[in-house]
Parts: structure tokens; sequence; C-alpha cells
């Protein structure tokens, strides 16, 4: 049976803070520096129609997207040193610190690429969870409060 009830789309956002470097960049950029991230995960499901029940009229109680993004994402990210594999000699002096949180990644860490990773680690999450019923519809990474990326599903 087809359902009749529309689908909606909510968003919860968290914020964390993580070093980086974009060691190719023609401008400041290229530096160690950090920002204040905040990522925005927005799912897209139908509302549950459970009167009487906690999750009665959500797509998914907020509290529950804070909870997998944390342990995906910002617990990982959180304080962390995000460095490019390409990018030897700061991983190696990073490496040389000891009981340093960094994380090497694939690619540059641009904000368009952090928030690539960021929606390829969260679509199965999202996927799995639920019962398969809701859809990781798009991530938006602020690099700064005037900067973001977004992706959306392929
Ligand atoms: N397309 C991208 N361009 C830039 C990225 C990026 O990830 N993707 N990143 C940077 C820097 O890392 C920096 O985060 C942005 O610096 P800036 O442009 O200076 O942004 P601000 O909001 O701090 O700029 P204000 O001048 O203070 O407004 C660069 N480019
Ligand atoms: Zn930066």
């Amino acid at each position: 049976m087809t359902s009749t009830q529309p689908t909606i789309s909510i968003t919860r956002r968290l914020e964390f803070d993580s070093g980086h470097r974009i060691p190719n960049h023609d401008g400041q950029c290229k530096h160690l520096h950090g920002h204040r991230y905040a990522i925005e995960v927005t799912l897209t499901g139908e509302v549950a129609d459970h009167p009487g029940k906690a999750d009665d009229g959500m797509v998914l109680d907020f509290g529950d997207i804070k909870k997998l993004t944390n342990q995906y994402i910002v617990e990982q990210w959180d304080h962390a040193f995000l460095v490019a594999k390409e990018d030897k000699g700061l991983v190696n002096f990073l490496a040389t610190l000891p009981n340093h949180k960094t994380v090497i990644m694939e690619h540059v860490p641009t904000v368009e690429n952090l928030a690539n990773v960021a929606f390829a680690i969260m679509q199965p999450v999202f996927a799995k969870a639920f019962g398969g019923r809701l859809q990781l519809s798009a991530i938006r990474l602020y690099e700064t409060p005037n900067c973001w990326a977004d992706v959306h599903p392929a």
C-alpha cells in the first residue's frame, strides 16, 4: 500500500573544533589553523503517527540525530587535526606528538571534502537505523560562518 503521508525534512546542527591546513593554498589557508565547524544533518521521512508514543509527530527525535552524529563525526573530529595523507611532512610531524589526536584524510581537508566524508560516513548509518525509513538528504558543513558546503545523495 502506498503512503499518503507527505515527507518532511528535519535538521540537527552540531558544532566541533578542528585544526587543518590546505597545503597548496595560495593564501593564508596553507598555514596551520583551526575552525569551529558546524555540521547540519538533514533527514527526510514520514512523520510518525503513533499517538501516545514518545516519537508521535516526529520524523525522528533530534536527540537520535545528535547521538549518531556525535558518535561517528563529532567525537572523531573534535579537537583533532585533520590532515591530508599527501601532506607528508605534517603527517610525520603530528606523529611525533605524544597522544596527539590526528585524523588522516584521503584528500585535502577542504570543507567540500570534509562534508563529502561526513556524508559517506553518515548515509549508511541512517539508512540502516530506524527500520530504514529515513533518508539522509543533506549534510551542510560550515567551515566559518561565511563558508560552507552542501552534500546531497547522488
Ligand atoms: N572552496 C574552498 N575555499 C576555501 C576553503 C575550502 O575549504 N573550500 N578553505 C579556506 C580556508 O581554510 C578558510 O577556512 C577560509 O578562509 P576565508 O576565506 O578567509 O574565510 P573567512 O570566513 O574566515 O573569511 P573572512 O575574510 O574572515 O570573511 C579558504 N578557501
Ligand atoms: Zn581553514
